[in-house]
């Protein structure tokens, strides 16, 4: 254990139990990395942090806090994005240990696993549900699994009929991010601007979808409000009863609609302000008590046209937000089985026999499956983390011209026409008129030791990732290609035809994988093309499992849980869900309208171009 560095990445409330559990089992060097601070809400899980921490770098506290475990162990604290550390960095560790919020971060330390061939366990949780996954080099790694596609709703059930309180919350947070977030103004709105908004939100715009007479046939009308002046009149013969049993907390309270309308009015009046003092669109946070109070009045004077039961402002910011509570227990069991699995790991890398090594599900009763162990597996052959070939080329960056890189290089490889990439920027492609940028040095493009770049060859399947190894001591035609292994060879078409024959039978009888720790934000709404046309909407597993903690003995039936990432990117999402498939709900007008929205989608930037598809759609079911 003394002799093996590790690698720790995230030390927020899954974290900040390993590195304890790791220290407390005889691990004496350990690496943590963390980009964030310590903030107040924190505290309540993250156990080795206080108060006088908030503010102060989580892996600098960390490394700090925990030489009480073990005063002569090394620890080292990196306060920074994992993103920013190159392969040179990673092959350092014995085994790296992932213990993160979001799939982003999780797909770059596997990648540069893959690179350096390190081990990986990652781990994650969601409320009573977690998990810990092995990658070792060779067998299944975090990308073999697809990640569970964002969920949708069709956009005329959030548009014109919404069924329930969640449609109009997506509705109430659209209409924020159009009237807020896109927008700068230099002087304040005029004196109407709060009534002409609640005349189109409550008034014309209903009237608008009743204008659809055809829409409406066999279904629940709504009821548009009129002016505020005469909605707010009828407040007078209600009131009474909207004071009645009202110990509770204003944000658990549900109050009549009238009151929703005058706290409409004066929010919009405030956003207005705040709008103009910070000369800057806002900005939607769930934690901003003028956008939760806009968010929440629009939903529920939404819900009170449609007929949909209104609801606390408490439960409203629970589904815009999609909390799901953070389970310090569910933290500390992941935690402490992680810790057996990287010394399962150390036991492979002598070994390389893997049978000690297990992924593990923790789920709860009663069906008495509290952790459900399962036998590594083998990679998907599609994948294309696996599929990876790379090299590494040791060169002067500060010398080497593109044009040598990408011709020495595609020559050595036995490319027939490549393309150089780096990061999300095409540096050359044969194909666009990019021969000034051949005559540039590598450097210009802020290529730089440890960068990685990618010669794609679009005519054949071939791509490889070049790590960029600085010697200033190089002169520019003296560089080095070192080969890791074999040398790289574009896929054969047997090999195509073998990998479509294999349709991956990876995971289907497995839980896929929990998000996080902790807040998340599984309800996210992706545009995919112009402004709102189409919402995209990640299941909220929240409200599922919200309503399931009080029934405790019920959420068991989540042993298909889903892979689960809270605080996934858009990016993530929308690469993700180019290769599901359409499952509309069964109504017609929806299909059709998605089927014109679907044209309209826009291209989606992507490096791999031949797997590209057209994103598309699924609708969920929330019950
Ligand atoms: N790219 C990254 N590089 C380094 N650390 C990261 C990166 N992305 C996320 N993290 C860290 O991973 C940790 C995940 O911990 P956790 O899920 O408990 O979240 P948290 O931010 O501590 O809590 P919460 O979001 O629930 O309030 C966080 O401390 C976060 O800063
Ligand atoms: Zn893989």
């Amino acid at each position: 254990m003394e002799q093996n560095k590790l690698l720790l990445i995230g030390v927020g409330g899954i974290g900040s139990e390993i590195i304890k559990c790791l220290l407390l089992s005889g691990y004496t060097e350990i690496t943590c990395v963390d980009l964030d601070t310590i903030e107040l809400s924190n505290l309540n899980r993250q156990f080795l942090f206080r108060e006088v921490d908030i503010g102060k770098s989580k892996a600098q506290v960390i490394c700090e806090r925990s030489k009480r475990f073990n005063g002569s162990a090394k620890l080292v604290p990196l306060h920074s994005d994992i993103k920013t550390k190159g392969p040179s960095f990673f092959s350092q560790f014995s085994v790296v240990v992932t213990a993160l919020d979001n799939v982003g971060a999780r797909k770059y330390a596997n990648m540069m696993c893959r690179i350096t061939k390190t081990p990986m366990v990652d781990t994650g949780s969601a409320g009573f549900n977690g998990q810990v996954e092995v990658f070792l080099p060779g067998l299944k790694c975090f990308e073999c699994t697809p990640i569970q596609p964002p969920k949708t709703y069709p956009v005329c059930t959030i548009r014109r009929n919404p069924e329930k309180m969640v449609h109009c919350v997506v509705w109430a947070k659209e209409e924020f991010k159009k009237e807020f977030c896109s927008k700068t103004y230099d002087s304040a709105e005029d004196e109407q601007y709060n009534e002409l908004l609640f005349l189109k939100y409550f008034d014309q715009g209903i009237k608008d979808l009743l204008a659809l007479k055809d829409f409406w046939k066999g279904k629940r009308k709504p009821t548009p409000l009129g002016n505020s002046k005469t909605f707010l009149n009828e407040k007078k013969e209600k009131t009474e009863k909207g004071q009645e049993n009202n110990d509770q907390p204003q944000e658990m309270r549900i109050f009549e609609p009238q009151e929703y309308a005058t706290l409409f009015l004066k929010s919009v009046r405030e956003l207005a302000k705040k709008r103009v003092q910070l000369s800057r669109p806002l900005i939607f946070d769930k934690d901003d008590p003028l956008a939760l109070a806009f968010v929440a009045c629009v939903a529920n004077l939404r819900a009170f046209i449609f007929g949909i039961t209104m609801q606390s402002t408490f439960e409203i910011k629970g589904i815009a937000g999609s909390i799901i509570p953070a389970v310090a227990s569910t933290n500390a069991i992941v935690a402490g089985i992680a810790v057996k699995e990287v010394t399962n790991v150390l036991g492979w890398l002598k070994t390389k026999k893997d049978e000690s090594c297990k992924s593990t599900w923790v789920g709860i009763p009663p069906k008495r499956i509290l952790l459900q162990p399962f036998r590594l597996e083998n990679s998907n052959k599609k994948c294309l983390v696996c599929k990876l070939q790379c090299i590494t080329l040791k060169a002067n960056v500060e010398q080497i011209l593109v044009k040598t890189l990408i011709k020495e290089v595609a020559k050595e490889l036995d490319f027939e026409s490549a393309t150089l990439g780096f990061g999300s920027n095409c540096i050359y492609d044969p194909y666009d008129e990019m021969e000034e940028n051949l005559e540039k040095k590598c450097c210009q493009f802020k290529i730089e030791h440890d960068s990685i770049v990618e010669l794609d060859d679009t005519e054949i399947d071939f791509n490889v990732k070049v790590i960029i190894v600085h010697d200033p001591q190089i002169k520019e035609q003296q560089f080095q290609i070192v080969f890791h292994g074999d040398k790289p060879k574009p896929t054969t078409k047997e090999e195509q035809e073998e990998e479509e024959e294999e349709e991956s039978s990876l995971s289907k009888n497995k839980p896929s994988i929990v998000g996080n720790t902790g807040v998340s934000e599984t309800i996210e709404i992706i545009d995919l093309i112009d402004e709102s046309e189409t919402i995209i909407l990640n299941k909220p597993d929240i409200i599922k499992e919200k309503k399931d903690l009080n029934l405790f003995q019920q959420l068991p039936n989540q042993l298909d849980r889903k892979r689960n990432f809270s605080n996934m990117s858009v990016n993530d999402e929308i690469e993700k869900n180019n290769d599901k498939t359409i499952d509309i709900e069964k109504d017609e007008n929806a299909e059709k309208e998605i089927k014109q929205n679907m044209k309209k989608t826009r291209k989606i930037p992507n490096n791999d171009k031949k797997n590209q598809k057209k994103p598309e759609i699924i609708s969920i079911d929330l019950d």
